[in-house]
């Protein structure tokens, strides 16, 4: 059985290792483009050994961006300005991928740093939220309901979607992840906290997905086949009603996959202020496995893996094929290395990182 150091091959795609950059939102853009703290974050990544670093959430519109800071993919300029930043992440051996997104309800707030919190209308920085439907995230600083989409909306954000999905393509982004989770536009169609329409995107378990596979299919068409298309969904709220959220998520990935999905990334809803996440030592492990073996996907997970030795343990226990990290990475971009030294593989520096680190690492021991 693979451990974290085994390569993964998906599609046209040869990862290193299992490991993954989760994508983080670093809230460092202005007008959504890249600049240098960007080219100097994520290749950073890739020079410290990860098989994959996926880029933050990047909106498909303007209106898309969690807050005036988000990166955004949603005209040319921006593209150009992502070109240096994929060259050289695949110059330095790692896989290039991208999530891109729409906020949804939780739109227009303020950086987490300063207040997290939505920015009155008719402030700079502000602008009206759009969602399934006119109901707030809700607790403290979310009070705002977004106004409700009309189906003109839905057709315009998924035809966003799509455009930011070909420039993506087209820039030369190996990995496309579509932000299905974490309480941001699809989360808020799919779950029934959020999404109280009475029209085909509403009600059913069909119709509230209906939003999520529609998109998924629109992008499929235009993602080259041989690039793998993932998507990160909400599978579980910790709100009490877990096993059916579960049971309609694994329902919706199984289309998906029928529909040409490559991966999943399973991840938590963080559609309500009431969930009560149950934080712990790869405390998503388990529910991860049951999506892999309930829908055949090359799964994924995040959230409280960081011990090299309990990431490699879900890889060779079969139930994650990847693993995501998000914090540890930022906390140190060399994580391969130390996994590397902690897991005994032989020659840990020259195995993850480049000469100009590893010829000092292994040397003078
Ligand atoms: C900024 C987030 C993202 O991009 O998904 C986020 C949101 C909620 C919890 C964790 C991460």
């Amino acid at each position: 059985m693979a451990g974290i150091f085994e390569t993964f091959q998906l599609k046209g795609v040869t990862l290193r290792n299992r490991t993954v950059v989760s994508p983080m939102c670093q809230y460092m853009a202005h007008d959504g483009e890249m600049n240098d703290w960007h080219r100097v974050h994520y290749p950073s990544f890739a020079r410290g050994g990860a098989g994959l670093v996926i880029v933050e959430a990047t909106a498909v519109s303007p209106e898309g961006r969690i807050t005036w800071a988000d990166s955004g993919l949603w005209n040319d300029r921006q593209a150009e300005l992502f070109a240096p930043i994929v060259s050289s992440v695949k110059q330095w051996g790692a896989a290039a991928g991208i999530q891109i997104a729409h906020a949804g309800r939780k739109a227009a707030t303020n950086r987490p740093w300063e207040g997290d919190d939505q920015i009155p209308l008719g402030e700079p920085n502000s602008w009206e939220a759009i969602a399934p439907s006119a109901l707030a995230f809700g607790g403290p600083g979310m009070m705002r309901a977004p106004r409700e989409m009309t189906l003109e909306d839905i057709a315009r954000v998924q035809a966003d979607t799509v455009a930011t999905a070909v420039r993506a393509r087209d820039v030369g982004f190996d990995w496309l992840q579509l932000h299905m989770a974490h309480g941001y536009l699809a989360q808020n169609f799919f779950s029934p906290i959020s999404n109280h329409r009475t029209d085909r995107y509403g009600g059913s378990a069909e119709n509230r997905a209906r939003y999520l596979l529609e998109t998924f299919t629109a992008v499929r068409k235009v993602w080259p086949e041989d690039r793998p298309l993932q998507v990160r969904l909400g599978v579980v709220e910790f709100h009490g009603d877990d096993e059916a959220m579960l049971g309609e998520s694994i329902a919706l990935l199984q289309q998906m996959k029928r529909e040409g999905l490559d991966s999943v990334d399973v991840s938590i809803g963080f559609n309500t202020p009431e969930a009560k996440i149950p934080w712990g030592a790869n405390f998503m492990g388990d529910v991860a496995a049951r999506v892999r073996r309930a829908t055949g996907l090359p799964t994924t997970t995040s959230w409280y893996v960081s011990d090299p030795k309990e990431a490699d343990a879900l890889v060779r226990e079969e139930k994650i094929d990847l693993v995501t990290l998000g914090r540890p990475f930022l906390a140190n971009p060399h994580w391969p290395y130390r996994a590397a030294k902690e897991l005994g593989v032989e020659n840990a520096a020259w195995s993850t990182l480049p000469a100009a680190y590893a010829h000092w690492l292994a040397r003078y021991r």
